[in-house]
């Protein structure tokens, strides 16, 4: 693993390629023409968000950044999940030292896609519960297929949003909104998203995404890159900033938390209704 993962970063670090590099868990691709790249999640069944994923999404996104991209859509392999948010696995029980270092990759991932400096869409090709949500909040802008559910479902699973990812729904739906959200922990249908402003457009199906999301990125062609990134900073970075300085406090918070009794009986019993789910 730690030889591909060297080989994908070897290759986005050279500009000049035509890129299509593939980490086990993010492929990544980088469209010759336009110099937009498409990160694809791969990890089935349902791109979970597990340690090892989020360190190759951690990873490509500093190498993007480095190499100036042009521009990300971040996407699933999946037909139905774009992510399933948080591997409940990495919560249940866990090994502390492997905690710790999830929860630290799930704040630099954050940082990374949230500031990024080249423009993000998240082609939302399948539901997106929870940490999946923050994936696609973290984007710019949002293009949903049809059928398929999208919320910070936090609540339900008795477990309470991170401040960082109640201001990225904050920025995009407003505070009322994202009030009324969190304390349901609501998954709102694609149209009812869109109602809501949670996401941007509503599509039939992949290529139309794809399609939609090559016009958002259009639009940047005549407005100078600086001005751009600047303007982003200006409206996410007291966000990141105040995750920056509070990151070592949240950690010791969290691992406070996790380790609750009661908080692991509600995670185990939420793990069981998810099998029974398949079983009926
Ligand atoms: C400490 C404070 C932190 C607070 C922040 C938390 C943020 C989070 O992200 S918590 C995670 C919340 N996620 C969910 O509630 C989603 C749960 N999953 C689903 O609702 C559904 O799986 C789905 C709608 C995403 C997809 O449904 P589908 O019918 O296609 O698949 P399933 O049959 O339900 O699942 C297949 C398989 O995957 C396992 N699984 C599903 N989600 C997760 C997950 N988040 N983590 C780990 N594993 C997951 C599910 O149990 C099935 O496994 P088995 O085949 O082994 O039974």
């Amino acid at each position: 693993m730690a030889l591909r993962a060297v080989r994908s970063l070897a290759i986005l670090s050279n500009p000049l390629r035509t890129y299509s590099t593939s980490g086990p868990l993010v492929n990544v691709s980088i469209n010759e023409k336009t110099g937009i790249a498409t990160a694809t999640l791969q990890r089935p069944p349902v791109n979970s968000l597990n340690l090892e994923l989020l360190t190759e999404l951690c990873t490509t996104l500093e190498q993007l950044e480095k190499n100036k991209s042009r521009g990300l859509i971040l996407t699933s392999s999946s037909n139905t999940v774009f992510s399933a948010g948080l591997d409940i696995y990495e919560m249940y029980k866990p090994n502390m030292d492997r905690y710790k270092q999830f929860w630290t990759t799930l704040q630099q991932t954050w940082i990374n896609l949230y500031g990024s400096s080249y423009p993000t869409v998240a082609v939302v090709n399948g539901h997106a519960p929870a940490g999946g949500c923050l994936l696609a909040l973290s984007c710019e802008y949002r293009i949903m297929l049809n059928n398929f559910t999208i919320g910070l479902n936090e609540t339900k699973l008795g477990m309470i949003a991170p401040t960082w990812f109640a201001a990225s729904m904050r920025n995009a739906i407003g505070t009322r909104q994202t009030e009324l959200a969190l304390i349901t922990g609501n998954l709102f249908t694609t149209d009812e998203a869109l109602k809501i402003g949670l996401v941007d457009e509503v599509v039939q199906s992949k290529n139309e995404a794809l399609e939609k999301a090559g016009k958002f990125f259009d639009k940047f062609k005549r407005i100078p890159p600086h001005a751009r990134t600047m303007t982003k900073t200006s409206l996410r970075g007291a966000d990141i900033q105040a995750l920056v300085k509070s990151r070592n406090e949240e950690m010791n918070k969290l691992t406070a938390f996790i380790n609750d009794p009661k908080l692991q009986e509600a995670i185990g019993m939420y793990l069981e209704s998810l099998k029974q789910k398949q079983n009926k």
